[in-house]
């Protein structure tokens, strides 16, 4: 366990640990907390594999952990999930000057913003993909194979990681993900914030943008609610095409009558673990 690592909460859950820590992160420039969930096999000296979960708009480490129900099938599959929190927090770092909950503290978007005075704390991106997965490596035991998921502004996240970065995830899934930010008010509003006024610079942070060039054509697996209140956000007929006109592979299940809450994501999210566990567990 790394000395900069305090521990902050502890629950028994499934025969394994859900755990909440706090750390001081280089990248973000603040204090940061994440939750790890340590199945049972995580005591018998094994390395497991890690799924990394991001949260959607106004969403801590907590959301995901109290409310997706996931412990039960990690613990069957042996997985470790961690959650990290969705943007960087504290007294000093900058937020929506009108307190808006779709900009600023927990709406990071996981990119790496360049405007002031978003940039010296905004570096969601290399948080989630380089300084978190090192910290975990060096304090768990956990191996390097990595899958990532997440919700909404966090599905858009875990396309853009693995999209950006071949070879570094065995597989990605999403639940409702933002899939065309540079086109829809969210992604607007932040990206012009986060990246200046000028959209060729949001294409790099936009999962539709990215497929077309992908070099790993790793397969995608969505779900997405029929009955969701944000589809206009969303925008999976945009993933869909994009993906065909890339001949990227995607599997998009658009799910009657379900909304875009936590009882939507309680609701497959033992699919979306066990398409990780194909990947990651032979
Ligand atoms: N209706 C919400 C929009 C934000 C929202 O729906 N957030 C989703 C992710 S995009 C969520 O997971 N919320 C937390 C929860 O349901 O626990 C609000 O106005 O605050």
């Amino acid at each position: 366990m790394q000395d900069s690592l305090e521990l902050v909460a502890a629950n028994k859950s499934f025969d394994g640990w859900h755990k909440r820590y706090r750390h001081r992160s280089s990248t973000l420039n603040c204090d940061m907390t994440f939750a790890v969930y340590l199945p049972p096999q995580a005591d018998q000296g094994n390395a497991l594999p890690v799924v990394y979960w991001l949260s959607g708009l106004t969403c801590t480490d907590e959301n995901f952990m109290q409310k997706a129900g996931a412990q039960r099938i990690a613990a069957e599959l042996g997985l470790v999930i961690v959650a990290p929190d969705t943007s960087p927090r504290g007294e000093d770092v900058p937020d929506d000057p009108d307190g808006a909950y779709d900009f600023g503290s927990g709406a990071g978007f996981y990119l790496n913003a360049t405007q002031q005075p978003w940039a010296r704390n905004y570096q969601m991106y290399d948080y989630v993909v380089s300084e978190l997965p090192q910290l975990i490596e060096a304090s768990f035991p956990v191996s390097k194979l990595r899958s990532i998921c997440g919700h909404s502004m966090g599905g858009h996240g875990a396309l853009v990681c693995a999209l950006k970065n071949p070879g570094r995830y065995k597989s990605v899934s999403a639940l409702a993900p933002m899939t065309n930010p540079s086109q829809v008010p969210w992604g607007q509003k932040a990206l012009g914030r986060y990246l200046g006024d000028n959209p060729a610079d949001w294409k790099a942070w936009d999962t539709c943008e990215l497929i077309a060039g992908a070099s790993e054509r790793l397969p995608l697996l969505v779900d997405q609610g029929e009955g969701d209140e944000f589809l206009a956000q969303l925008r999976p007929e945009a993933l869909e095409a994009a993906a065909q006109a890339a001949g990227h592979p995607l599997t998009l299940r658009r799910q009657p009558g379900y909304d875009h809450s936590y009882y939507f994501i309680a609701s497959f999210i033992e699919d979306h673990l066990r398409h990780h566990a194909n990947a990651l567990i032979n």
